[in-house]
């Protein structure tokens, strides 16, 4: 955990740690001594909604958002709640998008 991360929110914290990984640009740093437990390079977020319907509205943006980039979360939703996951499936690793997509979705989502 570099010195950079202490101390900073979780989410900022996700986001200076993608930032520094894409200055290698699509890094896969997935582990090959693992027992073949996937390792891959992404960044996630729990969302917590008052109501489905705040939840599913807030996903209908980012679709259509996700369309307009090309570029698609990997996503769950129970009720109020919505766990993404990004990823670049083409680099197997992050890139630019997911953190322009990460960005975007923390500019609509609701305040903690
Ligand atoms: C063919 C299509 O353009 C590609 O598969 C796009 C679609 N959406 C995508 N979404 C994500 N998260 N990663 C990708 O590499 C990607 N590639």
């Amino acid at each position: 955990m570099s010195v950079l991360m202490c101390g900073l929110r979780p989410c900022n914290r996700v986001l200076i740690r993608s930032s520094l990984m894409l200055s290698g640009l699509c890094k896969n740093h997935s582990s090959k001594e693992s027992s073949h437990w996937l390792d891959r390079d992404a960044i996630f977020k729990e969302l917590h909604f008052k109501t489905f319907n705040q939840a599913f509205g807030f996903m209908s943006r980012v679709a259509l958002q996700a369309e307009k980039m090309n570029h698609h979360p990997e996503w769950f939703n129970v009720y109020n709640k919505v766990q993404i996951t990004l990823t670049t499936h083409d680099c197997g690793g992050l890139s630019k998008r997911d953190v322009k997509m990460a960005t975007f979705i923390d500019k609509i989502a609701p305040s903690d």
